[in-house]
């Protein structure tokens, strides 16, 4: 019976300093460094030994997922990296604070702005520097696919496809797979492979570094599905 692991990022830089943060590409914290090594800790204990893993063109993900596989001893497998599961973009928000902008705006737009599932954020001018067309890492793609903001709705609509085209097949091809990534592009997985409503995902916030583990019966079908933290296995 394959499984799946998914794991958001451990604390990053700006987790810590309560900034928005999308697509901007900042590292794990200190303390995000020790939450993701205890994280592969808790997995190589566990006995979970995957074939394949998958991450985001982000660093705080891609560093964790380094981390993970370190202390799995899994260095050797492959990590497969796929831009459709970076974070939700956050438009002109990123790099803001959340607080002050709670205090300017209201604690009802910034709910709308963090967990509706359709409202997007103000929109990145195309010529602000912040703009992810300007880095080397998205030169591939085609300008109409590099976004300027992404309510949750917009960041499903683009894993989605990496689910389906990459690691679906996997899954259903008998390996075991650990996905790398962020809390909002997670959220949007976790929404369809549960069936979560539009109008309950706003309560689902995944935790940092906590492994969520679903076991998968030969046809993809979820049979069982719980968080692995330190005091043992919780169902989800
Ligand atoms: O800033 C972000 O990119 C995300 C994840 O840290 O934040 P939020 O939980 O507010 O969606």
């Amino acid at each position: 019976m394959p499984y799946l692991a998914l794991i958001r990022h451990g604390e990053s830089q700006w987790n810590l300093e309560n900034r928005f943060t999308g697509w901007t590409d900042v590292d794990l914290s200190e303390k995000g460094v020790q939450q993701s090594r205890e994280a592969g800790r808790r997995l190589h204990g566990g006995g979970y030994t995957f074939d394949l893993a998958f991450t985001s063109y982000l660093r705080r993900a891609i560093r964790t997922l380094w981390l993970v596989q370190d202390h799995m001893d899994r260095m050797w497998i492959p990590d497969l990296k796929d831009w459709r599961l970076n974070e939700r973009h956050y438009g002109a928000l990123q790099g803001e604070n959340k607080a002050a902008f709670e205090q300017l705006y209201g604690a009802e737009q910034l709910h709308q702005w963090r967990r509706s599932y359709a409202v997007r954020p103000p929109l990145l001018e195309p010529d602000d520097p912040r703009h992810a067309r300007f880095e080397a890492k998205y030169a591939h793609l085609d300008v109409g696919q590099i976004p300027a903001s992404e309510s949750l709705a917009d960041t499903v609509h683009r894993v989605l496809p990496c689910w389906r085209e990459r690691i679906r097949p996997r899954l259903l091809a008998g390996d075991d797979v650990l996905v790398a990534a962020h809390g909002n592009s997670l959220r949007g997985l976790v929404k369809y492979l549960e069936g979560i409503s539009d109008e309950d995902i706003p309560h689902l916030n995944i935790p940092l570094a906590v492994p969520r583990v679903y076991e998968l019966a030969e046809d993809g079908a979820i049979r069982r599905r719980f968080y692995l933290r330190p005091e043992g296995e919780e169902a989800v």
